[in-house]
């Protein structure tokens, strides 16, 4: 498929008038074709009309008609084959399977919200009866159900470029809830994103939508993406990538005259909890295994695991020793972009000049765009004393905190920002200790996992992929899993409205056979 550098504005796909800029060869450094120019100002006001537009129309679309866009999405995304495979690695420096793989998931998740939709419980349709005998005072008749909140803004986020890009899950979430989406390319993969882009618009023509459900646009610099979220017409965002980055969004949507809400998925350094008896049993196998979770995409995941908590003796010696010796093994990889590599050499170098913090291991020296991976240790002292060891070093470096007693490892975990994940290494001995520890995790972190790391998310029912601030903007929420749809819905209340202006999912008869509850009580299928 010929890439054109074009943004895709509703049905149109035309060139913007805005500085250009190209995708960089991750590995190389040399430029891609083609030039992307910059959506203009108008563009994005037509992108944002257009979604607008299509709103009322999109979010009425019936269940049949909207799963089977998602999966249309899916289907046409897989359908450009190779090419997209090839222009992403080459944009992102991944090999390919992890791109393959990356791109099953994005299929599956679309797939995964397709039956989100033909299954209907995510309209939460309530009914209260009316009770006109109902003594003091009779009760209306009261029904509920969730509209999309409107077309939402996505910014595609540069390590996951695809499951966390254009048609990743933000997009494929807020597409299931029925809002129109409006996406801002990540510039590290201007190429993958017009590939899929197409697939997305493709889709929307051949189901007969309106063209306003799907636009994408490309910046070189960071005017357009603040201009979508400060448009009237948008309604969420939908953004995953830095703290700053993150905040800088969520002030410009809270400063609104009609302020937003902006789900952002920002920084988290994922503790790991080494226990006592767990250690003892197979601390060697767990160092080999968390130093696989650290290298794994050169680090480049909000899950990876960049704290290590565990109290000294011989059992952490062994996982020190093994995660040691795979470090030092594991070749340097090529990093996203020259900006992620920096800051990821600059987070590294702030660690190892710090007075309290000795360097564990290290990989060996790669080229220029590759990042190594480290490991240092402190203790629990100096990490209380210092917020700069709680940020996150985004690439394959980790921190371990030698925590005295299982006191000081509860002192640590109290101290911490909000996170992701945190990951508990435990044997039976161990469990009474856990569970003192649970209720402080579960205010800390979205996803507590037992013998295993945070990286690679399962898509599924069951899943958080979210957690406190700065782990995220807004903790009440995911960002991958069918609950994902959540963020881009709102409760709407019809009081005593005649069965003919009811909307369908309220209506006596239920012609579209969604679950529903009546006082309460989930009506029998
Ligand atoms: N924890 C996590 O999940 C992740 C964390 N990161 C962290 O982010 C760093 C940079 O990576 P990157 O992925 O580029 O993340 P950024 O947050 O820098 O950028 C993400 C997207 O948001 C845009 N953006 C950022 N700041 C603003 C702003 N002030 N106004 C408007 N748009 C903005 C970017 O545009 P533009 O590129 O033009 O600035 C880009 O499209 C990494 O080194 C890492 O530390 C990255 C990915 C995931
Ligand atoms: O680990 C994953 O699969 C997802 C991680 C993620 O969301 C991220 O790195 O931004």
């Amino acid at each position: 498929m010929t890439l054109r550098g074009e943004n895709l504005i509703g049905a149109e796909a035309r060139r913007g008038t805005e500085a250009a800029f190209r995708a960089v060869e991750a590995a190389t450094g040399e430029a891609l074709e083609p030039d992307f120019p910059g959506a203009s100002l108008a563009d994005l006001d037509r992108a944002c009309a257009l979604a607008e537009a299509a709103f009322d129309t999109y979010r009425e679309t019936d269940p049949e008609t909207r799963a089977g866009f998602l999966e249309a999405i899916a289907a046409n995304i897989l359908e450009i084959g190779d090419d997209l495979v090839t222009r992403c690695m080459a944009e992102t420096g991944l090999p390919r399977p992890r791109i393959e793989g990356e791109r099953a998931r994005t299929a599956g998740q679309l797939r995964l919200f397709a039956a989100v939709v033909r299954e209907g419980s995510y309209v939460e349709a309530r009914i209260d009866p009316a009770l006109p005998d109902r003594k003091p005072l009779p009760r209306p008749d009261l029904r509920l159900r969730r509209i999309a909140v409107g077309p939402v803004a996505v910014f595609g986020a540069s390590n996951f470029p695809l499951a966390f890009s254009v048609a990743g899950g933000d997009t494929a979430s807020a597409l299931a809830a029925g809002c129109p989406v409006v996406v801002k390319a990540h510039p590290a993969h201007p190429g993958t994103s017009e590939l899929v882009g197409r697939a997305v618009q493709k889709a929307v023509a051949s189901c007969g939508l309106p063209e306003g459900v799907f636009s994408l646009v490309f910046d070189a610099g960071q005017s357009i993406g603040q201009a979508l979220v400060a448009d009237p017409r948008i309604a969420a965002v939908g953004f995953t990538g830095s703290r700053r980055g993150g905040t800088a969004l969520m002030a410009i949507a809270a400063g609104r005259p009609a302020p937003i809400p902006v789900y952002a998925e920002m920084s988290s350094i994922n503790p790991v909890l080494l226990f006592p008896a767990a250690l003892a049993a197979r601390g060697a196998a767990i160092g080999k295994a968390f130093a696989a979770s650290l290298t794994l995409g050169a680090g480049q995941f909000c899950t990876n695991p960049g704290l290590i908590l565990a109290v000294p003796g011989p059992g952490l010696d062994a996982f020190l020793d093994a995660a040691a010796a795979a470090l030092r093994e594991s070749p340097a990889a090529t990093m996203l972009t020259p900006g992620i590599r920096d800051a990821y050499r600059a987070g590294v170098d702030r660690v190892a000049g710090h007075a309290a913090v000795t360097r564990l291991a290290e990989g060996p020296e790669g080229a220029a765009a590759q990042g190594r991976a480290a490991l240092f240790a402190t203790d629990a002292d100096a990490f209380l004393a210092d917020p700069v060891l709680q940020e996150e070093m985004f690439g394959a470096s980790a921190l371990v905190v030698r925590c005295r007693d299982l006191a000081a490892m509860r002192a640590v975990l109290a101290h911490l920002e909000g996170q992701l994940t945190a990951s508990l290494h435990l044997a039976p001995e161990d469990h009474a200790a856990a569970r003192e520890l649970l209720p402080l995790l579960e205010r800390r972190v979205g996803r507590i996992l037992v013998d295993g790391f945070g990286t690679g998310v399962e898509v599924a029912h069951a899943m958080v992929h979210g957690g406190p601030y700065p782990a995220t903007s807004d903790g009440r929420t995911t960002s991958v899993g069918s609950l994902a749809i959540d963020r881009f819905l709102r409760p709407v209340s019809y009081q005593d409205v005649p069965d003919a202006l009811l909307p369908a999912a309220l209506q006596a008869a239920n012609p579209l056979k969604l679950p529903r509850r009546t006082d309460g009580i989930p009506d029998p299928r």
